[in-house]
């Protein structure tokens, strides 16, 4: 194929003169301009492959101008010129010629001066393709090794150094849910090496809040890809003030920013700065773009791979939650009751079931608070995702956080590794909060916040995570004596407090006391296949009598010893009398029906400490275990623990007023 070429020259003679040169030895001349304007056009028309090109032209512009444009777009150019003007020469030879031609010239010096001038045409862009190409390998090489996000970024960005200069670089990735992008930046500070900003230092560096920080992450992220040298990168900084205060800071002056769309709508984006005032070109951004393809597909693999370990992290988090759970689950037909106070309380389960409003369970300890929360999530549409629980009473104020919001590897002595809170792991379902009234008061505002704004943070992570979960919340305190006390937050209060719902104590529905105790005598036989044969009939009627401060755990827990204890032959009877003496007095059982702020009893607390001391005295001071303070006051022994916490009650208070026989 014919060779293509350009000659643009304002001296018609010399024109035609080298168009026949050219024609007699085989070469194509697809046209003759003089002037920068018509040689745009015919550039456009006939898109030659080399241009002779003098430097003075008819028009304001010179061949020099136009030199910088077939720069850009890669047409080799040879300068014809009798120009020996220096300063003119010194401009000609920056726009980096394939050869120079004087006037006037011989036949043989174009031809040989055009032989040149395609060989290395034709060399430096094997080479550019040869530099592209290995660049191309070497990011999907960092794609594919097991390096950490971070680490990985800044591989990127060492090889990106020599295609597309910079002196500070922000690259990462933007999902479309999330405010803030995975990113990282760095500053370079010496040959190959690098200074990594995070995005929270980098907030720090410019003193810029959060908010103010999205957003300029938001204006960008709409962008298209942008390239700002010198003024006009004034200008765009003059229009986002934390970009200018980052420019300032750092000196920088010029800016190329490219963002690439993965398959799955994420972004991929590079912004490159550099303190020189032209650094950049289109042919830098065609790079980075031309990149795209090789970035998207290893990215994708990555993020897949990633998804993957994420995923099967949270299934083993969930299998073992499962496993653990399904000794607790149930449904609603489990829950026993034909009293008009329990029919109450399905009617408002069924109500509140499948809208998503929070709800706060109320009611004494063992009335089936934890029942009547997952009989909400099973009766909701969150019924396919996990009902997680988390009792607040069981941990330390530290350890509850890390629960409820999970941690970053090191965040604090201890994390190993990253855990994902129980929020996390309720992602599309709901989340129990027991003994929400023990959950410390630092705490109730970071709670407050997740529910207010659904998205957590993990201790020591910088990224907030959406969450969707249903908030059920119980307790058997009243919270209202808790907020005037100073222990609850009020504002906490009214935001669980959308739905209460009260579960009635044992001994006011008494009409549900042989439906239940049969219906725990039919379980144990279920489980053990020892056969039931009913309760006797004294022992009923001493059931019916009984005050039950532990509600129907107490309950349950009678009916099993004795189920245990029973030949299989008879029905059932008890071991020990059912001592109304020994009920816990009612300073003990928390009153449930919601009160006004002034009705808190003020003795309530002084008459609790005593009993509690005295059923402590009876077991010298054992909690735990059989016969233990807990079993006898019928309460868990975490829940009495944190009781004596919050009482005073030490250890040291028991043995003292045992040894003086107080
Ligand atoms: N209506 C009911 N029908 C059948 N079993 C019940 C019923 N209510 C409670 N139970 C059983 O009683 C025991 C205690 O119930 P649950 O743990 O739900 O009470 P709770 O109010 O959450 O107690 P706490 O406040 O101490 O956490 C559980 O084993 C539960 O299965």
């Amino acid at each position: 194929m014919k060779k293509k070429l350009l000659i643009v020259e304002d001296e018609f003679v010399v024109a035609n003169d080298l168009r026949l040169i050219l024609q007699k030895v085989g070469y194509q001349v697809c046209g003759m301009a003089d002037s920068f304007q018509s040689a745009l056009d015919m550039i456009e028309e006939h898109q030659p492959t080399l241009v002779l090109l003098d430097i003075y032209l008819k028009g304001p512009k010179t061949g020099i101008d136009l030199a910088r444009i077939l720069h850009e777009k890669d047409i080799a150019f040879v300068y014809l010129s009798a120009n020996n003007n220096q300063k003119v020469l010194e401009e000609a030879k920056a726009t980096q010629p394939y050869g120079f031609l004087v006037k006037p010239f011989r036949e043989k010096d174009v031809l040989v001066a055009l032989e040149i001038a395609y060989y290395r045409h034709a060399h430096s862009l094997e080479a550019k393709l040869r530099k592209e190409q290995s660049l191309q390998v070497e990011l999907a090489r960092i794609m594919a090794a097991k390096l950490h996000w971070e680490e990985r970024l800044l591989q990127m960005a060492i090889h990106l150094q020599q295609a597309v200069p910079f002196d500070y670089i922000v690259l990462g990735l933007k999902k479309a849910e999330e405010d803030l992008p995975r990113a990282v930046s760095f500053f370079r500070t010496g040959f190959n090496e690098y200074q990594s900003i995070m995005l929270p230092d980098l907030k720090n560096m410019v003193g810029v809040s959060a908010e103010q920080f999205a957003e300029l992450c938001h204006h960008i992220f709409k962008q298209g890809p942008t390239l700002h040298n010198g003024s006009d990168f004034e200008e765009e900084c003059n229009r986002m003030p934390v970009k200018k205060l980052l420019s300032k800071k750092l000196g920088l002056n010029s800016n190329l920013y490219v963002p690439l769309t993965m398959a799955n709508g994420e972004i991929f984006f590079f912004s490159f700065l550099n303190r020189r005032e032209d650094a950049y070109t289109s042919e830098h951004l065609d790079l980075v773009e031309r990149l795209q393809a090789t970035l998207t597909l290893s990215i994708g693999r990555l993020l897949a791979f990633e998804e993957i370990e994420r995923l099967t992290e949270q299934l083993k988090r969930e299998k073992s939650y499962l496993q653990e759970e399904v000794k607790t689950s149930s449904n609603f037909e489990e829950i026993i009751g034909s009293s008009y106070k329990m029919l109450r309380v399905f009617d408002l389960v069924t109500q509140v079931a499948p809208v998503d409003t929070s709800v706060l369970l109320l009611g004494e300890s063992g009335t089936g608070k934890e029942l009547v929360a997952r009989a909400i999530h099973n009766l909701s549409s969150r019924k396919d995702k996990l009902l997680v629980k988390m009792n607040c009473a069981a941990l330390p104020a530290n350890l509850i956080e890390s629960e409820l919001f999970g941690h970053e590897k090191g965040a604090f002595t201890g994390a190993m590794e990253k855990r994902i809170g129980k929020f996390e792991l309720a992602q599309g379902g709901t989340i129990f909060l027991d003994e929400i009234g023990e959950i410390p008061v630092d705490l109730q505002s970071k709670l407050l916040r997740v529910l207010q704004e659904k998205e957590i943070e993990r201790i020591g992570g910088s990224t907030t995570i959406k969450v969707d979960v249903r908030i059920i919340a119980a307790t058997n305190r009243n919270l209202e004596e808790e907020v005037a006390a100073g222990k609850f937050r009020l504002d906490l209060y009214y935001r669980l407090n959308v739905f209460p719902v009260t579960l009635p104590p044992l001994r006011e529905r008494k009409d549900d006391i042989p439906l239940l105790a049969n219906f725990f005598g039919h379980k144990f036989s279920r489980k053990t296949g020892k056969p039931f044969h009913g309760i006797k009939a004294e022992a009923m009627d001493e059931m019916l009598r009984y005050h039950w401060p532990g509600n129907i755990r107490e309950m349950e827990n009678l009916v099993e010893q004795a189920f245990v204890l029973n030949d299989g032959r008879s029905p059932l009877q008890w071991g020990r009398p059912l001592n109304n003496d020994r009920v816990v007095p009612e300073s003990l059982v928390v009153e449930m029906v919601p009160k006004t702020l002034n009705d808190v009893k003020e003795g309530q607390l002084a008459a609790e400490r005593e009993y509690i001391l005295s059923i402590l005295k009876q077991t010298n001071g054992r909690i735990r275990g059989a016969g233990g303070a807990a079993e006898l006051l019928n309460l868990k022994p975490t829940t009495l623990e944190s009781r004596m916490e919050k009482l005073g009650i030490k250890k040291m208070h028991i043995l003292k007023d045992k040894e003086t026989g107080s």
